[in-house]
């Protein structure tokens, strides 16, 4: 079966910027790529994997080794295009089958313009990159017919070392949209698809960092209707809005250069309006109130991290995308450590004890991932109750 796939693909080069070079066959579109390569150890989700735009300049490994057996689907998306820079994956079954497949995960990453490797070690990879630490690559997808030569690698390991560093970079107000606009979908249900909210109770501002659709689709669950802004609106201009409650979404870089969500978020959190964070939202909460956040060796990324609730010491199995973290020790006063993670003891839940405002590190919207930690939106509309009084 592998041997076949073999043929049927032209060459490619994954070169990292420490010279260390793997090859295997181009499963997405012919090009080069560049990002920082990450490893993610879900089993399945790579399409909403590839299109959660936090994935914006990293070049995603899959660690499963088959990828595709599903193929892929109009519903899984958490964005409406796909913003990994990159994958790389061990196999590509040649038969991919499922109900609501509509194309080949090959055919989508074509489609999507994407460059792929199938066909390295990726164990070796992911072992390297745990050793050493995250870094930059380059993938470089070869056309029917082309060869693999000393050049081209000299190429991709020059085109690795020249990508820019994610510490520094401010990326939410790449991906984030530049116009306002409603959402009303809600879950998605086996037979009924996406609903829509119609009798929403509150109504929430969502700051769209580079925000993940199951996210709002979550919120709009519980009874809310969202007006998301873009990144930079100015929290006088959200306050004009009159909301309930304000989302702060997960999205791409190094929350430290987002000034302008830092801001925003400082004047909001002072009135009171309840706040719920995300990810990149909760790294923008916790700077607002004056912690640090600081860049992980490798980060979170994956479907099974196990999350301690420091509350009732309840147990989650969470979904994560994280390379930086909040720096525990730089909590001020009003700020409390509600959640860490029994991988490796980081911060991975905030909240403040001054104002109705808290934060989570992970995904509780999942996507792909367990659901366990999905109570976080049901707190985030108990406030929004409460503060109505
Ligand atoms: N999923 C996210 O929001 C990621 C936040 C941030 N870009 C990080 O890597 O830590």
């Amino acid at each position: 079966m592998l041997l076949s796939l073999k043929g049927s693909f032209p060459p490619a080069i994954l070169a990292l910027a420490d010279g260390t070079v793997f090859q295997g066959n181009s499963i997405g579109a012919a090009g080069s790529t560049t990002g920082e390569v990450v490893f993610n150890t879900a089993m399945t989700g790579y399409q909403e994997i590839l299109t959660d735009p936090s994935y914006c300049q990293q070049i995603v490994t899959l660690t499963y080794p088959h990828i595709g057996n599903y193929g892929v689907n109009g519903e899984d998306i958490e964005a409406d295009k796909i913003h990994a820079a990159g994958l790389i994956i061990k196999d590509l079954p040649l038969v991919a089958s499922n109900f609501r497949k509509t194309a080949t995960l090959s055919e989508y990453l074509v489609a999507g313009k994407t460059v792929a490797i199938a066909n390295i070690d990726t164990r070796k990879l992911t072992r390297h990159l745990r050793t050493h630490g995250a870094q930059n690559g380059c993938i470089l997808g070869l056309a029917a017919g082309e060869a693999v030569t000393q050049a081209l690698i000299d190429k991709a390991i020059a085109a690795a070392k020249a990508a820019p560093s994610m510490a520094g970079l401010d990326l939410a107000k790449v991906v984030s949209v530049t116009q306002t606009y409603e959402w009303t979908e809600t879950e998605w249900k086996l037979g009924a698809g996406y609903g829509v909210q119609i009798t929403p109770k509150f109504h929430v501002v969502a700051f769209d960092y580079g925000v993940k659709k199951n996210i709002l689709r979550m919120i709009a669950q519980r009874g809310a209707r969202i007006t998301v802004v873009p990144a930079q609106t100015p929290a006088a201009d959200v306050l004009k809005l009159k909301p309930d409650g304000i989302f702060l979404a997960n999205g791409p870089g190094d929350p430290e250069p987002c000034d302008y969500a830092i801001s925003a978020v400082k004047e909001l959190i002072e009135t009171g309006i309840p706040t719920f964070g995300i990810c990149l939202g909760h790294q923008i909460m916790a700077l607002a109130s004056g912690a640090k956040t600081f860049k992980m060796k490798f980060g979170h990324h994956g479907a099974n991290h196990p999350v301690k609730d420091l509350d009732d010491g309840r147990v989650s199995i969470t979904s994560q995308n994280h390379g930086f973290a909040v720096d525990e020790k730089s909590l001020p006063a009003n700020l409390r450590a509600t959640h860490i993670s029994l991988f490796d003891n980081t911060l991975q839940g905030l909240a403040r004890t001054d104002k109705p405002a808290f934060c989570f590190q992970g995904h509780p919207e999942a996507s792909p991932g367990p659901h366990d930690i999905g109570y976080l939106f049901d707190r985030f509309t108990a406030l929004m109750e409460q503060a109505r009084g």
